[in-house]
Order: C-alpha cells, then sequence, then structure tokens
C-alpha cells in the first residue's frame, strides 16, 4: 500500500502548539506534502467559483488579460504555452503575484535582473467584476494560514519564529514595507477523453517556501512521489481542507531537513475540468533564505539528505533568482520576446548575454 498523506488541522496550532508542530516537522521531513483542515472553506468556494466563471469564457475575453504583453509573467495563459522540461503542459491558467507600485523594467540600470518581477497584474475588472475580490480574499486568508504553518515549522526546527518571519512581508506593498514575493496560479485542466493518463503539469519541485492549494473538491490528478519512487494519488479535498507541500527555498532553509518532493498532476479520463488554486507563498523578493544551524537538528528519519536534488536544477537561496528561474523556465515564449538580454542556462541559473554586460574598468 503506497504511504498516505499526513492530515493535519490548523485549530490544533493554537489548542497544542507544540503536539502541531510536531505533527508537522514529521509531515515536513518524511514525506513534504500534507493536507490541512482549516474554517475558510467559503473563501475558497467563492475563488474556486469565480475561477470556473472565467475559464468558461470565450477565448477572445480571457485573452483580454493575455500574459504576452508582461515582462513579469503575469495573466492568462491558453493550452500549450506552460512546459515542465520541454513537455507542454494540458493546462490554461492565469498567473498572479504580489503588486508594486513601482514597476522595474530591463532598461532601469538600477535593478537587478529578477527586479523585472515587479509589476502589477492584470485583472478581469470589465468581464467579472467579482474576480480580482474574490481572488485577493482568497490570497489574504491563505496567506494567515501560510504564516501559521511558517512559524510551527520554526518551532519545530527549535528556531526563533522572528529570524524567519523578518524575511516576509504584508500580502500588499506599502509605503513602509515591501511585501512578501507571493505568487499564484488559477488553474483549468481541460476534461480527458482517453484511457491513458495526460501530462497536466510535469514532475517538477516548487521553487517558493511553501505551497497552499485548494483544489476542486470532485477531481483529482494531483500526484505526490514517496521516497521509493512510487507516484501516491492525492485524494479529491473538500473547500474546508488545502493541500500543502514543502518548496526549494524551505529545502534550503532547514538545510535539506524538510524535502521539496517532485509532484505532477496527470489528467485520467474524465468529463470534468479540474480548478486549482495554488497559492506560492514566498518571502520578500530581495530576501536570502541561509541555512539554519545543523546542530539544533531533531531526528533524521528520512533515508537520504538531498533525496530529489538534481543537476539540472540549482537551488538558489535568493528568493528573486528562484523565482525568476522557474517563470523563465516554464514560460520560454516570455522569456524570449522580453527578456533577450537574458540567457538562461540548463541548470536555471540566469545570466546576461556577454555583449550586454557592462564592461569592466580595470
Ligand atoms: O494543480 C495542482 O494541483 C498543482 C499544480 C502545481 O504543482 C504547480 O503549478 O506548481
Ligand atoms: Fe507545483
Amino acid at each position: 500500500m503506497p504511504p498516505k498523506l499526513p492530515v493535519l488541522n490548523l485549530s490544533l496550532s493554537t489548542r497544542n502548539p507544540a503536539l502541531f508542530a510536531e505533527q508537522l516537522r514529521s509531515a515536513c521531513h518524511e514525506i513534504g506534502f500534507f493536507l490541512i483542515k482549516h474554517d475558510h472553506a467559503q473563501t475558497c468556494e467563492v475563488a474556486l467559483e469565480n475561477a470556473r466563471e472565467f475559464f468558461n469564457r470565450e477565448e477572445k475575453d480571457k485573452m483580454s488579460i493575455g500574459y504576452e504583453n508582461s515582462p513579469a509573467f503575469r495573466g492568462y495563459m491558453p493550452i500549450g504555452v506552460e512546459n515542465t522540461s520541454g513537455d507542454i503542459d494540458f493546462r490554461q491558467q492565469i498567473e498572479y503575484a504580489a503588486e508594486y507600485h513601482d514597476h522595474r523594467t530591463r532598461d532601469d540600470k538600477r535593478s537587478l535582473v529578477y527586479h523585472r518581477l515587479r509589476a502589477s497584474n492584470p485583472w478581469p475588472d470589465e468581464i467579472i467584476p467579482s474576480f480580482k475580490p474574490a481572488i485577493m480574499a482568497y490570497v489574504e486568508t491563505i496567506f494567515e494560514v501560510a504564516g501559521v504553518l511558517r512559524n510551527a515549522m520554526c518551532t519545530a526546527l527549535n528556531v526563533e519564529p522572528k529570524t524567519l518571519g523578518r524575511h516576509f512581508g504584508p500580502v500588499y506593498q506599502s509605503k513602509n514595507s515591501e511585501p512578501s514575493f507571493w505568487s499564484m496560479k488559477l488553474v483549468s485542466y481541460p476534461p480527458w477523453d482517453d484511457e491513458s493518463p495526460r501530462q497536466g503539469v510535469g514532475s517538477h519541485t516548487d521553487s517558493n517556501f511553501l505551497t497552499l492549494i485548494c483544489q476542486d473538491p470532485t477531481e483529482t490528478g494531483l500526484q505526490v512521489q514517496s521516497h521509493n519512487g512510487e507516484w501516491i494519488d492525492v485524494p479529491a479535498t473538500r473547500t474546508d481542507t488545502l493541500v500543502c507541500n514543502v518548496g526549494e527555498l524551505a529545502e534550503i532553509w532547514s538545510a535539506g531537513y524538510f524535502t521539496a518532493t517532485p509532484h505532477r498532476v496527470a489528467r485520467k479520463k474524465s468529463q470534468q475540468d479540474r480548478i486549482s488554486l495554488p497559492i506560492f507563498y514566498n518571502p520578500k523578493l530581495d530576501a536570502i533564505i541561509n541555512p539554519i544551524d545543523k546542530n539544533n537538528f531533531p531526528q533524521w528519519d528520512r533515508l537520504t539528505e538531498n533525496q530529489w536534488r538534481r543537476d539540472d536544477n540549482h537551488l538558489m537561496a535568493s528568493v528573486g533568482e528562484n523565482s525568476f528561474k522557474s517563470l523563465a523556465r516554464s514560460h520560454p515564449a516570455v522569456f524570449e520576446r522580453h527578456h533577450g538580454d537574458l540567457v538562461l542556462l540548463k541548470d536555471g541559473r540566469v545570466i546576461m548575454r556577454r555583449e550586454e554586460r557592462p564592461t569592466q574598468s580595470r
């Protein structure tokens, strides 16, 4: 029997914080995936309904927030645009991220490459007025849940929560604070009419800190790789439950103790589409997340450290660089169109083309 995903309950974090932290420690260490029950089902349902309404619209309406004009990789992408390791993903989606008032372009000489991600989101206000409020209410709610999990992850590893918390900001940018660089996808995997499964999204690890997903209550498809290589099906979950997984940045921070586990979506035969709303929780764009001291560690229960490390995927401690890597790899068309001065290396690192590099004085 393949292992089952652990199920946690958010209310335990106030009733018995020590037990909650212990459950989270074991989930993040042993498998890197878990389900968590919460009290925000209604906010999740409203967000799912709005996403469904958007995806049911005509292509022309959806393309009114098309991603191609966004150097920051934001907006609607029809099926066929995204790929994982070169294979097309069978899904349509909208990508959003934290919004910045002070946008940066590639011509802005002050900025680092990843500052090109400082942008705003194209919202379909004219087509579905309820959309932005519904989605932002969802982001705000999930952000709260993620904050509780982040603090409990610290408790689990004997780390003072403030030392990690200082790298995170609020959902929105304000005069006095940089936001956390959260991002999200609203995804629709279309119906599939064949017995052999189709790639919804190929096997990958998430580059961010922690991912929280509200998914369609009836449709499945998400699969997690166990440590012996087997694929485990994530069950369909009600809207009072989120699917959570550890990202690369949490693996770096925890010196490999928490594991960013590969996962994928394999669409099986189904008449329905499957909607999912992953939120990629992250520190501020300029944060560097260094590994904590291994000497404080609890017992090591997993067989190997760096179980899923791959030569073709360089893990970066810089939130901005790690985020840019993941977007540039998944969306080669936007990368080529808007970032012709850059080269994407095989392992995901992005460098300036030789002719674009500033001349060095000796
Ligand atoms: O749609 C899902 O359930 C998961 C999608 C995912 O893993 C991703 O977009 O990174
Ligand atoms: Fe993912």
